[in-house]
């Protein structure tokens, strides 16, 4: 078994696939490993289709041999399985350090049963100490994160740090569906549900990092074991 608690996340959340199974696959470190993971099980006969929630998901999804398909209007996934950056412990979360928030909602959104896996470090009281990431579309960016910015004082967050995410081969990171991230450093966030309402009511805002409401099981690990498992 292994010691890293990612991995070991992963590998909790493989034992819940069945053959069968229209599968939701996840974005980030920790999916990785489930993918990876998933990948040999496929090789060793297991009969599965996933929906990747990102290009680079896609791609390692792909090179694990997992058979792929896309979402239509009627397709029901059985299971989706990703990551977080924050959760906590009535399952609000913060996504979308990598970027792929939008896949990820639509993703989940489809799905039966929805699946976080992470290390017991996301776990938290309180979201809002990792930077909360919305997709902005590129037209009118400017306008947008000052909207932004009018909505968040409204709202009582005063001076609020809001940075637009830039690539590491520079320039702006841009998502699978060409829009821009701006991360807002809000330190704590009392009301998630008010401010994700505000944002997404703000025309140059796709969606946010906040996922609410969401029934999502969680597997939280350590590197000795699984939270209350
Ligand atoms: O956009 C990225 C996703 O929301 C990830 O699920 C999230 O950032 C967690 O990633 P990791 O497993 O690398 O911590």
């Amino acid at each position: 078994m292994t010691s890293n608690p990612k991995e070991r996340a992963a590998l909790a959340a493989l034992d819940l696939v069945e053959d069968g199974m229209k599968l939701g696959l996840g974005t980030g470190s920790t999916a990785k490993f489930f993918i990876e993971h998933l990948g040999q099980r496929v090789r060793q006969g297991l009969d599965v289709e996933g929906v990747p929630t990102s290009k680079a998901s896609e791609e390692l999804a792909r090179a694990n041999g997992i058979p792929l398909f896309e979402l239509a209007e009627t397709t029901v996934l059985d299971l989706d399985i990703d990551g977080s950056d924050e959760i906590t412990p009535d399952g609000s979360m913060i996504k979308g350090g990598g970027g792929a928030m939008l896949r990820e909602k639509i993703v989940a959104r489809a799905s039966k049963r929805f699946v976080m896996i992470a290390d017991v470090s996301k776990r938290v009281q309180t979201l809002g100490a990792f930077p909360l990431p919305i997709e902005v579309i590129p037209f009118g960016q400017a306008a947008t994160i000052g909207e932004v910015r009018r909505e968040l004082e409204r709202l009582g967050y005063e001076g609020t740090d809001i940075s637009l995410r830039s690539a590491e081969a520079g320039g702006f990171f841009e998502t699978d569906s060409g829009n821009l991230v701006a991360d807002l450093k809000l330190g704590r966030i009392e009301d998630p549900k008010a401010l994700d309402e505000a944002l997404t009511m703000i025309p140059g805002v796709v969606t946010t990092g906040l996922f609410l409401g969401c029934d999502v099981h969680q597997i939280l690990a350590t590197e000795d074991g699984l939270l209350n498992g």
